[in-house]
Order: structure tokens, then C-alpha cells, then sequence
């Protein structure tokens, strides 16, 4: 294939930075513009490399023209465990540094600035690589058709992750609008824009080209995700800069518009990048690896349009007791409560798809995975719409709370289905037999579980401590505690906090090298998982 239209629109976008970077209004723009430059002049460098040398890829080329484009989806399995390992790491940093504040190192590894940081490498790099990766695997098969749009899935993938370095750096510079989940500034974000809109014309285009009639339930998901992650990050980012060639800008909205605004954005962003993106993953992977059909596939239907219907509703509960009129909080846990029903229903679907099956949890760790995932995405279903009841939130809003819940979701939903998922895909897209240790994937299923339970469990007791602090009145009606008090109260947890958050990254780091091995071709010589300790003897007869 000739890349000369390609390399040629790189070229003239690494000329376009080095403009900026001459023009620039302010500095830190020009900072920026050089980390683009290089990037973008590294890239045209290499893409000039692979046109001179294209007799040698011919082979990669006879592979990508087999009947899926398959070559995307093992760059995005690679990406997908390295920001993990990366977001988990600088998870890691950020609560020592809560635990520890000398660790701020200034200017450029405040928490502050890596705190941003590794939400977007978690969420953004980590979960939206294997998003993007995990439905281009699965409309293929589901459409029995190939990517649509010749190279656009590749422009979709490196554009994704030119998007990520530029946030990361720009985080790191002090670049940032002050939106959660949305600190890129504006032209960051107008590249982010021209990326999802390729993105859905490569998803829908191979979806509308389909040879298989039926559109399976999984890609419903993913599409919505699509859809509604470009409506939220475009109208959140409504924003007027204050010079073309400078970082500063100003949003659309103000006061408790805004907030709204930015609430409906960060709700949505959970809800259909964090859930429903990755119930498209449970919907394929899951009866894959079980191998059993999908328990109710008019239960999945009745899910799918109840989530998305109910969902975008529910903003307002992180704005409970605020300036926000009361009425639109009541709406916003009115709906967050009845969200519990849909997503029960998508847990119980997605658990019973196991049934017949429930042995491989002994001998199939990639299984066990998923189950867990499963069971912490009730949890964090569970626990949503309880912490949006205006009484509960009155004690869990601000507190550590709050952060127990984000991660029993994160780590247990998010980051245990992604896991299930690579495992499964690693094998097949490399055509291995097998994954190079069936017993490290057993390790990583354990150091993540009793990782993710110390986490959550650490930070429901400091966030109900903390909570109880602040509300302590004396007889005659002052506060007990000093805000400073209820500070240094957390210190421990915080420590025990790096503890779960160390195990989790560790068992990310031995999924790395398992992944690696595999890759290379490597099947790693060990006793197959039995799923009992006893001795054979002790075991009944077969
Ligand atoms: C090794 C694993 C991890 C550790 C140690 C860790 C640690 C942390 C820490 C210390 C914070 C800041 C809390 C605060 O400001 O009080 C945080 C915030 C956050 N993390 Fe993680 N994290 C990990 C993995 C993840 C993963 C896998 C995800 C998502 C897929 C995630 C999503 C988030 C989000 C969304 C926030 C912001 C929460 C909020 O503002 O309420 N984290 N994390
Ligand atoms: C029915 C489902 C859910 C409901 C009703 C719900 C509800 C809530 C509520 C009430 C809060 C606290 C708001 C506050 O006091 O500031 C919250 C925070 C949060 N939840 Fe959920 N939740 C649900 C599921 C999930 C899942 C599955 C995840 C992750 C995969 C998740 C991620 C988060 C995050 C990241 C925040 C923190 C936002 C921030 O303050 O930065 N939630 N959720
Ligand atoms: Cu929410």
C-alpha cells in the first residue's frame, strides 16, 4: 500500500506545529507545539522509512489483506496494556503523594498536575484503547466484514494516541481547561473531535456494510458509546480561545450552568465510556470464553435501551446540595435509583450466561476474570444509586467514599473485563495455540481481586470516618474536629490505600510480561490449573 497521501498530511501537520511554535501567543503553547512537532516529524520520518522499504513489508501487507484488519486491533492490544501499566503506576504515585505530600516534586509532578494525569491514562488510554480495539475485533466478526474505510482505522488508532500525548504533556506542562475528565485544552480538543468522528464513520460504515443481517447486541453498545462520547466531549468543550496561537480559553457556560454542563459531561462519561463501552466487551467476550450462548438476549435488549434512556438523566447527583435547584437533584437521583434495575439486569445476564458452565471458574482463570468483573459492576451498581440518595451523599459527597466507589468500578469492572478480554484476543490474533502461562494469569487474577478489595474496602472506612469527622458537633454546637485533623486522620488509610493499589499494579505488570511472551511465540512449561489443592487421592472418583 502507498502511504504518500499519509505521510504527506503528517508532514504538512508537523510544518503546521513548528508555525505554532513560531507564533505561539504565549509560552507554554510553544512548548506544546515543539512536543507536537516531534511527534508528528518522528512520525512523517518513520512513514518515509516504510514507503522505501516496501518490498520488505510485503509480507505484513499480505497478512493485512486477509479477510479481518486485524493488524489495528494487536497495536491497540499492545496500547491497551501499556497505558495500563503506566495509568496504574502513576496511580500509584499519586496516593503516595496524598500519603506522603513531600513527594510533590514542582513544578511539572505536583499532584495536581498528575493527578489529571492518570485519570486520562486509566480512562482515556487505557479503557478507550481497548474500546477502540475490542470493537473493531468485534463488528468484524459480528458483521463478517472487514474495517471500513481502507486506512481510517489507522488514522483512528495513531490519532488516538497523538491525542494522548498531547493531554499527558499538557498536564504535565500546567496546560488545562479545569474540566474533570475534560482537562485538554481547546485545539486539543478539536483534534480529539476530527479522531471520534473517524472513528464512527469506521464503526458505522462496517456496520452498514454488514453481510451478516442481524446487528448483535454487543455492537449496540459500542455504538452508543460512540455517539453520545462525541455529543458530551463536544458540547462539555464549547470554549473560545483567547488567541488561535495560545492555550488559554474560556468555556460557553458559567455559574451553575456550567456545573450542569460539566456534570452531565463527567455522569455520561461514566456511563457510556466506562459502562456501556465495556458491556459491549461482557456481550461478545464473555459467552466466548464460556463458550455458552448469551443467557437472555431479550434481557440484553430491554438493558440496552433502559441503560442509555435512564442514564443521561442521572448527572445531577453529583451536584446534590449545591446552587443546582432542587428539583433537578430529585430528577438525578430519582434516576440513579431506577438505574439500579437495568443494570442488575445487564449483571444477571451477563453472570448467567456461565450457566453449564460454572466448573471452568476452578480451571479457567480468564472466566474468573470476567465473573469478577461482573460481580464488581453490580457493586459499583449497587452502590451508585445508594450514594445518590441526598441523604447518604450529605455524609459521602467530598469524602473518600466517593473514591472507593470510583475504583471498586474502575478496577473491578473496567480494568478485570479489559483483562478477560486481552487475554482471550491475545492468542488468537498472533494464531498461538495458547497464552504463554495460564498460572501468571492465575497471579494477576488474585494480586488484582485482594487489591482491589483492600483499595475499596480502606476507603469505605476513611470516607465514613471522614464524613462522621466533619459532622461532629460538640453540645454547645461547635465542630469537634479542625478540618487539618480529619486531614491527618487519613494518613494510614492512605498508606493502606498504595498497598491495594501496588498489588493491582504489580499483577498489571506480570499480565505485561505474559502478553509479551505470548506474543513472541513462548509457551511457558507448567502444570495445568486443576482448580483443587486436595490430593488426587482425596478427590472423588470421575
Ligand atoms: C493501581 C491502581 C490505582 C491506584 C493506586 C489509583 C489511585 C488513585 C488516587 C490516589 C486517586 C486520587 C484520589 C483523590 O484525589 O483523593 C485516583 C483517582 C481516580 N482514579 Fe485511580 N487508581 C488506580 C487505578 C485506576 C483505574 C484502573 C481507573 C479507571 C479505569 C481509575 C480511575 C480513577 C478516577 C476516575 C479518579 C478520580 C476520582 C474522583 O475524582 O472522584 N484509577 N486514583
Ligand atoms: C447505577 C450506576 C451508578 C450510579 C447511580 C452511580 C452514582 C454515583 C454517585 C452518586 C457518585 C457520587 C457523587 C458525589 O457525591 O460527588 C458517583 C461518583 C462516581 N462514580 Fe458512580 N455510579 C454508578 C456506577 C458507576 C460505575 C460502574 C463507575 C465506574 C466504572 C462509576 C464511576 C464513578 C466515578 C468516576 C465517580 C466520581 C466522579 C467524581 O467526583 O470525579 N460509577 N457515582
Ligand atoms: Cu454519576
Amino acid at each position: 500500500m502507498n502511504y504518500t497521501f499519509e505521510t504527506l498530511v503528517m508532514a504538512l501537520l508537523a510544518f503546521a506545529a513548528l508555525l505554532g511554535v513560531a507564533f505561539a501567543h504565549d509560552s507554554l503553547f510553544a512548548a506544546h507545539m515543539w512536543v507536537a512537532f516531534f511527534v508528528l516529524a518522528g512520525g512523517t520520518v518513520i512513514m518515509l522509512r516504510r514507503m522505501s522499504f516496501a518490498p520488505v513489508n510485503a509480507a505484513v501487507i499480505a497478512r493485512s489483506k486477509s479477510e479481518y484488519q486485524d493488524e489495528v486491533v494487536r497495536y491497540g492490544v499492545i496500547a491497551t496494556v501499556f497505558w495500563g501499566v503506566v495509568g496504574f503506576l502513576v496511580g500509584v504515585v499519586v496516593s503516595l503523594q496524598l500519603a506522603y505530600p513531600d513527594l510533590n516534586l514542582g513544578p511539572y509532578l505536583t499532584f495536581g498536575r498528575l493527578r489529571p494525569l492518570h485519570t486520562s491514562a486509566v480512562i482515556f488510554a487505557f479503557g478507550g484503547n481497548a474500546l477502540i480495539a475490542t470493537s473493531f475485533y468485534v463488528v468484524q466478526r459480528t458483521s463478517r466484514q472487514r474495517l471500513f474505510g481502507g486506512n481510517l482505522p489507522w488514522f483512528v488508532f495513531w490519532g488516538y494516541q497523538f491525542f494522548i500525548v498531547m493531554a499527558a504533556t499538557g498536564y504535565l506542562l500546567g496546560i488545562t481547561q479545569g474540566r474533570e475528565y475534560a482537562e485538554p485544552e481547546w485545539y486539543v480538543d478539536i483534534w480529539l473531535t476530527i479522531v471520534w468522528v473517524a472513528y464512527l464513520i469506521t464503526f458505522m460504515g462496517t456496520i452498514m456494510t454488514r453481510k451478516e443481517s442481524h446487528i448483535y447486541v454487543a455492537n449496540w453498545f459500542y455504538l452508543s458509546f460512540i455517539v453520545t462520547i462525541a455529543m458530551l466531549h463536544i458540547v462539555n468543550n464549547l470554549a473560545m480561545p483567547i488567541s488561535f496561537l495560545g492555550v488559554k480559553s474560556y468555556s460557553a457556560f458559567s455559574g451553575v450552568q456550567d456545573a450542569l454542563t460539566q456534570w452531565w459531561y463527567g455522569h455520561n462519561a461514566v456511563g457510556f465510556f466506562l459502562t456501556a463501552g465495556f458491556l459491549g466487551m461482557m456481550y461478545y467476550f464473555v459467552p466466548k470464553q464460556a463458550g455458552r450462548p448469551v443467557y437472555s438476549y431479550r434481557l440484553s435488549i430491554i438493558h440496552f435501551w433502559a441503560l442509555i434512556f435512564m442514564y443521561i438523566w442521572a448527572g445531577p447527583h453529583h451536584l446534590h446540595y449545591t446552587a443546582l435547584p432542587d428539583w433537578a437533584q430529585t430528577l438525578g437521583m430519582v434516576f440513579s435509583i431506577m438505574l439500579w434495575m437495568p443494570s442488575w439486569g445487564g449483571m444477571i445476564n451477563g453472570l448467567m450466561t456461565l450457566s453449564g458452565a460454572w466448573d471452568k471458574i476452578r480451571t479457567d482463570p480468564i472466566i474468573r476474570m470476567m465473573v469478577i468483573a461482573i460481580a464488581f459492576y453490580g457493586m459499583s451498581t449497587f452502590e451508585g444509586p445508594m450514594m445518590s440518595i441526598k441523604a447518604v451523599n450529605s455524609l459521602s459527597h467530598y469524602t473518600e467514599w466517593t473514591i472507593g466507589h470510583v475504583h471498586s468500578g474502575a478496577l473491578g469492572w473496567v480494568g478485570m473485563i479489559t483483562f478477560g478480554a486481552v487475554y482471550y484476543l491475545t492468542p488468537k490474533l498472533w494464531n498461538r495455540n495458547r497464552l504463554y502461562s495460564l498460572r501468571m494469569v492465575n497471579w494477576h487474577f488474585w494480586l488484582a481481586t485482594l487489591g482491589i478489595v483492600v483499595y475499596a474496602a480502606v476507603m469505605w472506612v476513611a470516607g465514613i470516618q471522614q464524613g462522621l469527622m466533619w459532622r461532629e458537633y460538640d453540645s454547645q454546637g461547635f465542630l469537634v474536629y479542625s478540618f487539618a485533623e480529619s486531614v491527618s486522620a487519613m494518613h494510614p488509610y492512605y498508606v493502606l490505600r498504595t498497598v491495594g493499589g501496588a498489588m493491582y499494579l504489580v499483577g498489571g505488570v506480570i499480565m505485561a510480561y505474559n502478553i509479551a511472551m505470548t506474543i513472541f511465540g513462548y509457551e511457558r512449561e507448567e502444570a495445568p490449573i486443576t482448580g483443587s489443592t486436595a490430593p488426587a487421592a482425596l478427590q472423588p472418583a470421575e
